[in-house]
């Protein structure tokens, strides 16, 4: 909670059982006015631009080149711009500073200035609105009232006030508490996070306005902010180092895609879109992870070792020969010996290059020599008879015999080809991998087109990375388009010179890169953002990193990520008490130090705004009471609802569960209710939720929009409800073989209400 003296709130709505205060209802008429200005500015801003952008494409793609794609960088430009003016309408403002010095700021989601570029509002990541969520009365940085302005949509409804400067605190008639800030957290969710922006708390502010370089760890409790403090940086970060974010992007990993779309509108209503989210299981392009089965298996898969025992999988399919072998070329006999195709071989390691593009001078080389050989075989036949033999590379390389051993001696390799005969050919895997025993290779093994699953996901990356690509050409043609989009970029450079006086003048400069603009001349396909270019490339690294439920995270998992950030810019949320996965860390420093070293800072976060205290206190005490050591957090509010618990008969648990849903929305009222169940109940309880709510019950974690759901404790990771039905603890704590992370997870969900039904015995603690 912030820490202001004291607290005055006016909120004019029909809910509001309190007696308006006459001199706050002023303020908020005062404020409508001023809101309803802003409001003004915005639409005007909005016509100015679709104007714009309606002149440029008027105009279309006449002119010389250098015309055309300086046009198309600002129709471009006009089109970010506009989705930004569009993206912030709702709750646009949402804070006033009044300084000593008689000053007044106000504080929204983006910057806006006046036609005659007087400013009328800070963009909350500005360094002058930091004081905002920073100023105490202790330390009132020169603020003498902080108002949160309470708007739906586009009205004010109400204002509080944080008085800071004691000789104010006459003026202040009415004491509320921190209106804005209860109001934010006891709202009916909706299936989609919220951002904090009107509320960030000040140690979450200082975390958000860190510097960008290095390795930020934050630890905190359930409920303490950690997701919304990460996404609120991300946002910060691209707004104040938007020259080396803007090109380089964002990226933003989560556990899942469930958690992604639950995630993923807090950025666009910051003003912020070129980010690129993705859940574990998506980061190599073109795979889906399916969940891995087998909890052994993951944990086997999650090993540093694999570094070792995928790059020995790639090298061991270069292979000499014994003796000396004969291939037919045109129906010429030649003897390819071991020493021609070491040399080869020598030769093409030496390059230095990824397997596939080391195999093509590995083929350059063995082909040359057996032309030659070939040559003076011909020669010797024809006795100096000199007829052209400059077909004979040609013929030599499409000879069968010899496509048969070049591949035989390096077999080009698809990284899923690889991962797939690793775990389909036993005795693959046990010449590659003699760290794992027989046992645990054993577990590996699988049928040939098995689907991958998300713990194949950084296996397949480090076989990509040591391959390289796969079609000799693709390589070339690589580099072919690396030293275009080099010299483009010169050319755009000069563009954008020419251009940034114009952008100035319309106070948007910075929104428009040299990069944009070589995109913007690619020849064919549509625009890409960095972000959108980013997405499809697995070798493409991000200026930052942004790593949420970090805490499950597989050493293997982290390897991939540092490669994604070859500059070591991250920001990694987590919790380590909330970890389940069988690679969970058991501390920051035991995860990170095979990445980092000591080179990284931990931050913590105290404070749960989620659930309400009598709920915490139950979550801690099955926490501790099953060996789980947790700090203990502050909560900000005890809830009107304390949690129930009922014991019921063997047969009666998914009615029973059932039921329980049913009183819990009733009780709730409006919102989402989740029944969280093992996972051997899941079908059951969905259908029995179906068949008593019918349409509104969603199917999965997928389909957070419905306000009924039933899920696994794992799937619930991350995710929020009004209420809780938490349905036979003890077997889900043995769901984790006794591991009581996923328990703690599943009881700290609510934002109000738990209700927990049980036949077995529950577990300790409760
Ligand atoms: N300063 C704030 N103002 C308003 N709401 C807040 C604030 N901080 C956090 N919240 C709300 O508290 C809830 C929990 O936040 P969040 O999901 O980010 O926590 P978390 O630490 O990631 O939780 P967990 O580890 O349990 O998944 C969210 O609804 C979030 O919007």
């Amino acid at each position: 909670m912030s820490d202001s003296q004291s607290s005055a709130t006016a909120e004019i709505m029909p809910e509001d059982n309190d007696v308006p205060v006459p001199g706050l209802e002023a303020g908020v008429e005062e404020e409508r006015e001023y809101v309803g200005m802003l409001y003004h500015r915005l639409d005007e801003l909005r016509a100015e631009k679709e104007a714009q952008l309606a002149k440029v494409r008027r105009v279309g793609s006449r002119g010389t080149m250098q015309n055309a794609s300086e046009r198309d960088a600002f129709a471009a430009m006009y089109e970010d711009r506009l989705a930004q003016l569009n993206a912030v309408d709702d709750r646009l403002v949402f804070g006033r500073l009044d300084h000593d010095s008689g000053e007044c700021r106000y504080i929204g989601r983006i910057g806006l200035t006046s036609a005659s570029h007087q400013r009328l509002m800070l963009d909350w990541r500005a360094p002058e609105a930091g004081v905002f969520y920073q100023a105490t009365a202790f330390e009132r940085q020169g603020v003498r009232r902080r108002r949160h302005l309470l708007l739906k949509r586009r009205e004010v409804h109400g204002v509080e006030d944080d008085v800071l400067d004691a000789s104010m605190l006459e003026e202040a008639s009415h004491n509320h508490g921190d209106g804005a800030l209860l109001a934010a957290l006891t709202a009916r969710r909706t299936g989609q996070m919220g951002d904090i922006v009107a509320t960030i708390q000040s140690e979450q502010d200082r975390i958000i306005r860190a510097d960008l370089p290095g390795v930020m760890v934050v630890q905190g409790g359930p409920g303490t902010g950690k997701t919304a403090v990460a996404l609120h940086r991300a946002a910060y970060l691209l707004y104040s180092h938007r020259d080396r974010l803007k090109s380089a992007g964002v990226l933003i990993v989560g556990p899942n895609t469930t958690f992604m779309s639950y995630i993923d509108r807090v950025l666009p209503s910051l003003g912020e879109t070129g980010v690129v989210l993705s859940s574990l299981a998506d980061l190599f392009p073109g795979v889906h992870g399916t969940p891995e089965p087998d909890s052994r298996v993951e944990e086997i898969k999650g090993r540093l070792d694999w570094v070792g025992i995928i790059g020995a999988a790639v090298t061991h399919r270069q292979r000499t020969i014994p003796d000396v072998r004969d291939v037919t070329v045109d129906g010429t006999r030649v003897g390819v010996t071991p020493k021609m195709v070491n040399r080869a071989l020598e030769r093409a390691r030496a390059t230095g290059k990824p397997y596939n593009e080391a195999r093509t001078t590995f083929v350059k080389v063995l082909v040359k020599e057996i032309a030659e050989k070939l040559e003076r075989i011909i020669e010797k036949r024809s006795e100096g008879n000199d007829a052209d033999r400059s077909y004979l590379v040609e013929d030599v390389r499409s000879a069968r015999d010899v496509r048969v051993l070049l591949n035989l001696c390096w077999m080009p390799r698809s990284p899923q080809g690889l991962l797939e005969d690793l775990f389909a050919k036993p005795n693959y895997l046990s010449d590659v991998a003699p760290e794992l025993s027989a046992a645990e290779r054993e577990l590996l093994k699988r049928a040939p087109g098995s689907p991958f699953t998300s713990a194949d996901v950084p296996l397949l990356d480090e076989a990509a990375e040591l391959l390289g690509t796969l079609d000799e050409s693709a390589g070339r043609e690589a580099a072919r388009q690396k030293a275009a989009a080099a010299r483009s970029l010169d050319n755009a450079q000069r563009a954008v010179e020419n251009a940034s006086p114009q952008l100035e003048e319309m106070g948007i400069e910075g929104f428009l890169d040299a990069q944009a603009v070589v995109d913007m001349n690619a020849e064919s396909g549509p625009r890409l953002t960095a972000a959108e270019r980013a997405q499809v490339d697995r070798s493409w690294t991000y200026g930052h990193v942004v790593v949420d439920e970090a805490q499950e995270l597989s050493a293997m998992q982290w390897h991939v990520l540092m490669r994604r950030c070859p500059l070591k810019s991250f920001t990694i949320v987590g919790d380590i008490a909330q970890g389940s996965s069988p690679s969970a860390a058991s501390s920051w420093q035991q995860a990170m130090a095979p990445f980092v070293g000591e080179r990284m800072r931990v931050e913590e976060l105290t404070v749960n705004y989620r659930t309400p205290g009598t709920i915490v206190e139950l979550a801690e005490r099955v926490a501790e009471a099953n060996g789980l050591h947790t700090t203990s957090l502050r909560t900000v509010r005890d809830g009107d609802y304390p949690p129930v618990i009922e014991q019921v008969p063997g047969d009666q648990l998914v009615t029973a569960a059932t039921a329980a849903v049913r009183a819990e929305h009733d009780r709730v009222g409006e919102g989402l209710v989740a029944a969280i169940v093992p996972e051997r109940l899941l079908s059951l309880t969905r259908r029995s939720l179906v068949a008593e709510f019918g349409a509104r019950v969603g199917h999965g974690a997928g389909s957070l929009s419905e306000d009924i759901l039933a899920l696994s404790a794992e799937e619930a990771k991350g995710l929020e409800f009004d209420a809780v039905v938490l349905v036979e603890p003890a077997e889900i704590l043995e769901e984790t073989a006794g591991r009581v992370g996923s328990l703690y997870v599943a009881l700290t969900r609510p934002t109000h209400a738990l209700h927990v039904i049980a036949v077995r015995e529950l577990p300790a603690g409760f």
